[in-house]
């Protein structure tokens, strides 16, 4: 068993806690969280994870397992780990990989940063690879360096949109019924084919669910049934409830899941995972503006009009190049792409055409050293014509360029394409 790179900065940045708890829910997962030991000082119920990503992704299609295929330049496995990462009181995570993905791996933990991580060798089938993980948190194996959890998730690598709320729910069901895992309704009916491919019988939809990820059992209850199973269960087998169920005789509590809990599988799950994670992180913009001796600057307009478009925080600086340097320093752009516009109104009154675009072109230059630390610079020249004796024509045109210019950085920020660095977009 290999562990993950020691100490170094901070993890993945922290996400979203436990989102839209109120009331009741909240106080049960305070409650639940102080026995994790998410609030300091108290008796924590030790809660590890184990993440099976040594599979080879076949039905994806493509020479690269899955789990290691890139999301916006990034592989998949670092947005699960992100999410776990996230979860304060999960103390360990155990990644099975194959040996030949262990360094891929490794290189992964290094270049994002992240934490709390420990590497086994996967086996030759997804439960193989979760028993070896299982076996690294035992305290019955040699060499063992972690110490046994009493409760453990048991999480597939290539389901990345894991929140804190169903973390909990499982954990906490497993506390109580030993085993507990995520489920979702069916989407297509299930049949029984005959033995000459003909409709034997279908199933009631309704009365049947689709088991998903995370589950989470009392580390023994899953630890003995592993150790009991068949080398048929090891082999063929694909649900961990089942193996609880057999041989632990536990009947895990199923708790009802969020529709983003689904396994990247096919390519075309790729491109859903893509579009889910960009929609998430254009939620948050900064507009960089030194407008802020002028209040009648035009770019409070723009800003007005970007709060309709995206969530917008303001902040004031002088130059891009600071902005840069400060998302540098943030580590922010090591996660994710940083899509970083630099805006500029093109008036006649103040500045000749001739003089604004040298300034404007830096943005190429500037733009090739942004992308080496994974910044999408661009320019966008918004373009308000003065009109003669007609304040409200010059008012309309401004106002359109405006709105062109909304619609630009929406889209540069929602698909984030590396192609259209140091380009100058006009409005
Ligand atoms: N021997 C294996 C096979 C699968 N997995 C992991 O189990 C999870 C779910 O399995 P699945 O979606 O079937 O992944 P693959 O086996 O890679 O996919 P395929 O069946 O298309 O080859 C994945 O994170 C996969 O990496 C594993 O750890 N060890
Ligand atoms: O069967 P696969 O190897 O594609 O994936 C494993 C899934 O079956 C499993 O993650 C859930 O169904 C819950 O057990």
């Amino acid at each position: 068993m290999e562990l993950g790179p020691p100490g170094g900065s901070g993890p993945a940045e922290p996400g979203p806690r436990l989102r839209g708890l109120r009331g009741a829910d909240a106080a049960a997962s305070a409650s639940s969280l102080s026995r994790f030991g998410a609030e300091a000082g108290c008796r924590a119920s030790a809660v590890a994870a184990v993440l099976p990503a040594g599979g080879s992704g076949e039905r994806m299609g493509v020479p690269t397992p899955k789990q290691f295929c890139p999301i916006l330049e990034r592989p998949l496995i670092s947005y699960t780990l992100q999410a776990l990462e996230r979860v304060s009181w999960i103390k360990d995570i155990i990644v099975a990989v194959t040996r030949e993905n262990m360094e891929t791996m490794k290189g992964i933990i290094q270049r994002y940063q992240h934490k709390r991580i420990s590497l086994v060798e996967a086996g030759v089938t997804r439960h193989r690879s979760i028993f070896n993980g299982l076996k690294a948190l035992a305290e019955d194996q040699p060499n063992c360096r972690l110490s046994k959890p009493e409760v453990v998730i048991i999480h597939d690598a290539v389901r990345p949109f894991v929140e804190e709320d169903v973390l909990l729910k499982v954990v906490t069901a497993a506390q109580e019924h030993g085993a507990s895992g995520a489920i979702r309704p069916l989407v297509s009916t299930v049949i029984s084919p005959s033995a000459d491919s003909c409709l034997d019988h279908s199933l009631e939809r309704a009365r049947y669910r689709a088991s998903e990820m995370p589950q989470a059992f009392l580390f023994d209850v899953i630890y003995d049934a592993y150790q009991q199973c068949s080398d048929y269960d090891l082999e063929f087998g694909t649900e961990c409830l089942h193996l609880a169920l057999k041989y632990s005789h536990i009947k895990a509590k199923l708790v009802e899941g969020s529709p983003d809990l689904w396994k990247v599988t096919y390519k075309r799950d790729l491109y859903a995972a893509e579009s889910i994670i960009k929609e998430r992180i254009s939620q948050k913009v900064c507009v960089v503006m030194d407008t802020k001796e002028d209040e009648e600057h035009v770019g409070h307009c723009l800003e007005e009009m970007l709060k309709t478009e995206l969530n917008v925080m303001t902040s004031d600086f002088e130059e891009t190049q600071r902005l840069l340097n400060m998302v540098e320093e943030s580590n922010l752009s090591i996660l994710y792409p940083v899509v970083v516009i630099s805006v500029h109104f093109l008036d006649y009154e103040s500045v000749p055409l001739g003089q604004k675009m040298e300034k404007v072109m830096q943005i190429r230059e500037f733009a090739k050293e942004a992308k080496k630390r994974n910044i999408l610079l661009s320019g966008l020249l918004i373009y308000f014509p003065q009109v003669e004796n007609n304040r409200g024509l010059e008012e309309q045109k401004l106002r359109e360029s405006l709105r062109q210019g909304t619609t630009i950085i929406s889209a540069l920020i929602k698909e984030r394409n590396s192609g259209l660095i140091g380009q100058l977009l006009v409005a």
